[in-house]
Parts: structure tokens; C-alpha cells; sequence
């Protein structure tokens, strides 16, 4: 049986559940149960806390995990991103009150909040400023108007919250993150990981691509099969007009309507667009 970790709450739980279930799992849960086996796929999908599931993957007691990449960093452990799963996507930055500072040279011998301390020790350390940690478990930006800190460090997604307390971000992003799977360097070849994650993978294609149909002459075949190039190389098939042939490739569904403009300009026609449910790259 795979044993794989998923946040119980928070911001990334909902997104790996649907995601999970997407891909096939059973992942309905009767009541609080803290996990659900799937018999027929051979996983049982455990809820942890977020900040816990890197440190339960690293400790071999689960072979894998949906944890954000910042969790993951902080955790400084053994547990290794084996694929970014394009939900949960978020900024940590600093940020202080509005025009108090610019550069990150500015937290010299300040205090920084944050909830993350050793992503934040480590940037500073490579960036050569030194300041000190308050650690808080969250609502970090509170700290500042409490007084415990000058600065902090924190998830930053809408900035709603930051400029609901007055504050702005300053300097470079300290990281980007995003859901990622996570195993350790020992399972990393387990075949019941890969199967999951060419699942997880399939999911991640069937939403963010659409299957194009279009014909269209043999002179123009060319210039339009480089319009969609597709994953590997377009599938071409024969009409009954010798002249013209028709075309089938995966095409990014945010690049669709600019991509039916291109092809219909170099004159291809009965330009199809259809969903694709599911796939195996
Ligand atoms: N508003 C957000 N948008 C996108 N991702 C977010 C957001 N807030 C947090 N995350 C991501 O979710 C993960 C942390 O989850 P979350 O903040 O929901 O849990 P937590 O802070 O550990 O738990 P809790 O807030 O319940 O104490 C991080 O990887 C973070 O990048
Ligand atoms: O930029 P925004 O869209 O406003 O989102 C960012 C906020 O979301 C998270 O808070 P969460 O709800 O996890 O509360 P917490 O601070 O208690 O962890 C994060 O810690 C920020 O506070
Ligand atoms: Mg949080």
C-alpha cells in the first residue's frame, strides 16, 4: 500500500483532494476520519497538518506527500519535490509598513515575524543581512501592530491581507511556490509513485490543455502544424480530398483563441476544440 500524506485544512486541501480525485483516487471521507484507503489503487491517503507532512515523508513513516514548496524548504529535511502540481501557487516576501523600507539591507538588526524561520534565516544568511526571528504560528501580520516586529515574512497571494494591516511588500520575492509532490531519495523509485505521479500528471495536462481539430490544404500543412506543434508531433490523417489533410494535436487551452486566429489566417479550416478528460503522456 503507497502511503501518501494531504493537508487536512488550510489553503492547499481542497485543490489535493479535487486533484486526487480527479486522477481516480477514492478520496470521500466519511466524517474526520484522519485517513482513507483505497483498495482497488493500492494508497492510503492520510490528512495531516500541512507544516507536518514533509517532516512524516522524510521520516519514512509515508512515502509521499502534497505539501507547498515553502513548507517543504522550511522543513529543511530530506524530502525531495518530485513534481509541481500548478494549484496553490503564492509568493513569501517581506513586507513592512507602507514606505518604512526598500531593501531587504534595510531588516539590518530589525525584527522579523514570520512563521517560516529557516527559509527566512537561510535568505538573510545568503544575503549576507543580519536580523533576528520572532517566530509566530500564523496571523503574522498582526505582529507588526503589536509591536513584537518591524518586518515580517509571509505567504503573499492576493495581498489582501497585507493591506488589510498596512503593509507592503519590499525587496524580491524570497520564493515562488506552489503544491508539489514530495518523496525521499529512497522511494523515488518506487513503481507505485511513478504510477501516481504520471496520474497527477495526466490531471495537470487534461486542465491546462484541449485536443484541436482542423483541416486544412497540403501547402499550408506545414506553416500550421507549426502553429501546434502538440507534446511530441501533430497527427496528420488522410481526407478524401487528396489536396487537404486533417490535423489533431494538444494545444494550451489559455493559448486557444490565439492559436485559431493563427491557423485560420494561413487558411486552415473547421477548427475543432475539445475538452480532454483525462490522459497518459
Ligand atoms: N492565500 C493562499 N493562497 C495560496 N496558497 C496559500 C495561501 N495561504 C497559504 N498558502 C499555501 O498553503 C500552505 C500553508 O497552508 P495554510 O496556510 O493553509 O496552512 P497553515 O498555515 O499551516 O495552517 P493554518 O493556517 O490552518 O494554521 C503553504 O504552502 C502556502 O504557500
Ligand atoms: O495574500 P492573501 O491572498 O491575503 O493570502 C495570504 C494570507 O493567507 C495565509 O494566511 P492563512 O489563512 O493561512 O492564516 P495564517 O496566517 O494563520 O496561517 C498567509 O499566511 C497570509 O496571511
Ligand atoms: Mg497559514
Amino acid at each position: 500500500m503507497l502511503r501518501l500524506a494531504i493537508p487536512n485544512k488550510g489553503a492547499l486541501s481542497e485543490a489535493a483532494v479535487s486533484m486526487l480525485a480527479a486522477a481516480g483516487y477514492r478520496t470521500k471521507r466519511r466524517g474526520r476520519e484522519l485517513s482513507i484507503t483505497d483498495e482497488r489503487a493500492d494508497v492510503t491517503l492520510f490528512f495531516l497538518r500541512p507544516r507536518d507532512i514533509a517532516v512524516a515523508v522524510s521520516a519514512g513513516t509515508i512515502d509521499a506527500g502534497i505539501t507547498g514548496r515553502d513548507l517543504l524548504i522550511d522543513a529543511n529535511v530530506e524530502a525531495r519535490e518530485i513534481r509541481p502540481l500548478g494549484f496553490g501557487a503564492s509568493t513569501f516576501r517581506f513586507a513592512a509598513p507602507q514606505g518604512s523600507m526598500s531593501s531587504i539591507h534595510d531588516l539590518a538588526g530589525k525584527r522579523i515575524a514570520t512563521s517560516f524561520d529557516w527559509l527566512v534565516r537561510r535568505y538573510l544568511a545568503e544575503h549576507g543581512v543580519e536580523a533576528s526571528i520572532v517566530h509566530l504560528d500564523g496571523a503574522v501580520e498582526s505582529s507588526i501592530q503589536l509591536g513584537v516586529a518591524d518586518a515580517i515574512a509571509d505567504v503573499v497571494e492576493t495581498g489582501t491581507t497585507l493591506k488589510a494591516a498596512g503593509l507592503e511588500v519590499f525587496g524580491e520575492p524570497i520564493l515562488r511556490s506552489e503544491a508539489v509532490l514530495i518523496t525521499t531519495p529512497a522511494r523515488a523509485d518506487d513503481p507505485r509513485l511513478a504510477v501516481l505521479d504520471r496520474r497527477l500528471h495526466g490531471v495537470m495536462v487534461a486542465r491546462d490543455y484541449v485536443l484541436m481539430d482542423y483541416n486544412v490544404s497540403l501547402d499550408s500543412l506545414e506553416t500550421a502544424a507549426q502553429v501546434t506543434p502538440g507534446f511530441e508531433s501533430p497527427t496528420i490523417s488522410h481526407l478524401r480530398d487528396t489536396d487537404w489533410v486533417a490535423v489533431r494535436a494538444l494545444v494550451e487551452r489559455r493559448e486557444v483563441n490565439d492559436v485559431m486566429d493563427r491557423l485560420y489566417a494561413v487558411g486552415a479550416r473547421a477548427i475543432l476544440v475539445t475538452e480532454v478528460m483525462s490522459c497518459r503522456l
